[in-house]
């Protein structure tokens, strides 16, 4: 195999809000973006969500989730199913707990079963080697975010946003040669995102997420809950910086007295917050915010973030990028990056000594 050999490559993504699985298809070397093909989301089902949501927190050893597996394969392998012209696949598989200060992340999922039943290659355990190495192992997205910025042909620093069930940054410097340049990336998990919102509305009114986030508009921001959770070390404490979906455990008790509007308003304003909290450690202000993942399509998010952020915010839609798929298509990126033997990470992305490239490649035995 050549150095930098060019592959249909299928990223597979469950994210953190256990929503379902993304798979769309990236067309790269690993450095240059060619294209994008397709893209398919199989949404859990209520039953499976909760078994997976019931799994959250468990490390390996302690066994006990071959039925969540089973689940999370099974997605897979129908959303595999709709790509067969793909030749190699990044699975990252569901996060289910994340403490890099132990050195520990745990993706569930088997990516070498995965394979076997599916006859493609697979890289998977993307995160596992960054953090042992003494790296956040996330975010893994802004090597990607930088190929994005390229490929649009920017020149000047930009932020991605990616706003999912937690959210993160990317603030990329274009005019640099390679994503593991100096001065190239800042990337950092910036806090809660629509977890907290989804948990909230699910236990008050039944319902999945706010959509639109109609109920949070309908509300009032408290500001001395806001102020109070913002007294939280997370946010003072510098990049490089990862979270797990449930490292806020107490973000439900800073709105358990607020009605069911006003509490929405005010975990909306934790969400959008976090964000504006995190362009203090960015080295020049972007020009521009392109926002993916499932909060983008907020309004209540998205006009806070206008009225709050330096530069114009848009969904990355309006620069001709999927939202929906962007992670998705990150690890396919990624995944090609592995197998052509190109670092996935770097000391201004996960905080790991030098550039790493994670990730295990599992053949089609
Ligand atoms: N129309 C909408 N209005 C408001 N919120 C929405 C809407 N559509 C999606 N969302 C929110 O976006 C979430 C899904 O976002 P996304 O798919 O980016 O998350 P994820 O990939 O699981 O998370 P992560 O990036 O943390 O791994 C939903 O759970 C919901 O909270
Ligand atoms: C440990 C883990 O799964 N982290 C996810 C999660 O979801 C968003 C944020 O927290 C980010 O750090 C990461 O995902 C994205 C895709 C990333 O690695 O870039």
């Amino acid at each position: 195999m050549s150095q930098n050999q060019i592959y249909r490559a299928l990223g597979l993504m469950s994210g953190t809000s256990l929503d379902g699985v993304d798979g769309a298809v990236c067309i790269t070397d690993g450095q240059k973006i060619l294209g994008f093909e397709g893209g398919y989301y199989r949404p859990y089902s209520d039953q499976e969500r909760a078994v997976l949501h019931g799994q959250l927190g468990k490390w390996p050893e302690g066994g006990g989730f071959d039925q969540a597996q089973e689940i999370i394969h099974k997605a897979h392998i129908e959303v595999i199913a709709h790509f067969p012209d793909a030749d190699i696949i990044g699975f990252h598989g569901q996060t289910l707990n994340h403490d890099p200060k132990q050195g520990r992340t745990f993706q569930l999922g088997d990516g070498a079963a995965l394979a076997h039943a599916t006859g493609r290659r697979v890289v998977w355990d993307f995160r596992s080697e960054d953090v042992a190495a003494g790296g956040q192992g996330a975010p893994l997205a802004p090597f990607f975010h930088f190929a994005c910025a390229k490929t649009l042909g920017l020149r000047t620093p930009i932020a991605f946003l990616n706003l999912g069930g937690v959210g993160n940054v990317s603030w990329i410097d274009p005019s640099k040669p390679n994503p593991d340049s100096a001065g190239a990336i800042l990337a950092f998990d910036t806090g809660p995102a629509n977890a907290p919102i989804n948990d909230f509305v699910a236990q008050r009114l039944s319902v999945e997420f706010d959509k639109d986030g109609g109920l949070a508009a309908s509300g009032q921001v408290n500001t001395a809950a806001l102020e109070q959770f913002f007294k939280h070390p997370y946010f003072e404490t510098k990049p490089p910086k990862s979270l797990d979906r449930n490292d806020f455990a107490d973000i439900q008790d800073v709105v358990s007295d607020l009605n069911s509007a006003d509490g929405a308003a005010t975990l909306t304003a934790i969400a959008t917050s976090s964000a504006y909290a995190a362009q203090m450690y960015f080295a020049e202000d972007p020009s521009r915010w392109l926002v993916c993942g499932g909060g983008r399509k907020n309004t209540t998010i998205m006009t806070a973030l206008r009225q709050m952020l330096t530069g114009s915010v848009d969904a990355v839609e309006a620069v001709g990028f999927d939202g929906d798929m962007f992670e998705a298509q990150a690890f396919g990126f990624l995944a090609a990056r592995v197998v052509n033997g190109l670092p996935t990470s770097a000391p201004s992305t996960t905080g790991c000594p030098t550039p790493i490239c994670g990730g295990q490649i599992s053949p089609p035995l």
